[in-house]
């Protein structure tokens, strides 16, 4: 008989004592499924669960949180040798949950959870940068970045993931571009950028579609950026019309290098990272990862 593999489900503190979720795990429990549960209080908590998933042999880690949760376990994962890495599931809880709309992991608690223990595992991509922490969802600068990092927690549970364009349009006079140099390859750009997005998937900032075309799967990042020296006008046509050609370059490799003169920030996967020098460097099939049979960022 073939036993089910064991989970570990390493769960952000903040839903720790959700109803509907304990209730979930114990139904999942008492159908025989070998779950474990860790709750997190602080960042490093989920790394470190990893690897005790790691050392007591689990075979599935599930990241029950948003996207700054999923960014924690997948690096965590990442640090391990690649030959015993566990294999990562995705319980979509956070405001945001960019990665996990995009991939089209079920909103519902159960089916989620059944995804991650037992859906099809598909080798997909991380991207490392600075030869440090990885994402696996989308770095993203300027002004998105600026709005995802400031929202503040009070509107997110108000409002959910509307709360970032709400936010970023009542501090519009505050922010403005970011003049840096972007290259790949024989790909060559310098100029002021209003949002940058480089993407492994293809939504970030709670919903905005920064990188459409994008796929975990092909090796690749999909480079977007939004142009404009001039923040309100551009920012309303850029929102009005996705395709507005005139203030959009778009790029695609299988690495990037990123130049400012001033601190520039990214938001890797909702954590930030500043400095004015960044190399985004694909890991191909680096994780693997279970996500539906009909996932739209897989070739
Ligand atoms: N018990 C806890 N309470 C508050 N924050 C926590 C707790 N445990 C971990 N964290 C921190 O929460 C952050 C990740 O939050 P996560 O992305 O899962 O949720 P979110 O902010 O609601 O989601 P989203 O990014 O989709 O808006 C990480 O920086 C992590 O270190």
């Amino acid at each position: 008989m073939k036993t089910l593999a064991s989970s570990m489900l390493i769960l952000n503190g903040k839903l720790a004592n959700d109803p509907i979720l304990r209730d979930t795990i114990h139904q999942f429990r008492e159908r025989g499924f070998d779950l474990h549960v860790r709750v997190t209080w602080e960042f490093g908590d989920a790394e470190r669960f990893v690897n005790e998933a790691h050392s007591l042999k689990i075979e599935n880690v599930i990241a029950g949180g948003g996207d700054g949760t999923l960014n924690e376990v997948v690096n965590g994962i990442f640090k391990l040798e690649e030959k015993s890495r566990p294999i990562l599931g995705i319980l979509p809880l956070g405001t945001a949950n960019d990665f996990a709309t995009a991939a089209g992991i079920p909103d519902a608690l159960n089916n989620a959870l059944m995804l991650a223990i037992n859906g099809r595992p598909r080798q997909i991509d991380l991207v490392q940068v600075n030869r440090g922490r990885c994402f696996i969802n989308m770095a993203s600068g300027g002004f998105g970045t600026k709005v995802t990092n400031d929202t503040p927690e009070t509107m997110k549970a108000t409002f959910g993931g509307v709360s970032y364009l709400i936010h970023g349009i009542l501090r519009l006079d505050k922010l403005s571009p970011d003049h840096c140099e972007i290259r790949s390859g024989d790909f060559i750009w310098e100029g002021d950028a209003l949002i940058v997005g480089i993407g492994n998937g293809r939504q970030a900032g709670g919903g905005q579609l920064l990188c459409p075309g994008a796929l975990i799967n092909d090796g690749m990042l999909n480079l977007r950026i939004f142009t404009g020296e001039s923040l309100v006008p551009t920012l309303l046509s850029t929102l009005a019309r996705s395709e507005d050609e005139e203030h959009m370059i778009e790029a695609s490799g299988s690495w990037f290098e990123i130049r400012a003169e001033h601190t520039m920030t990214f938001n890797l996967d909702g954590e930030p990272i500043s400095g004015n020098q960044f190399s985004l460097v694909v890991k191909p099939g680096a994780v693997f990862c279970r996500l539906p049979p009909d996932c739209p960022l897989l070739k």
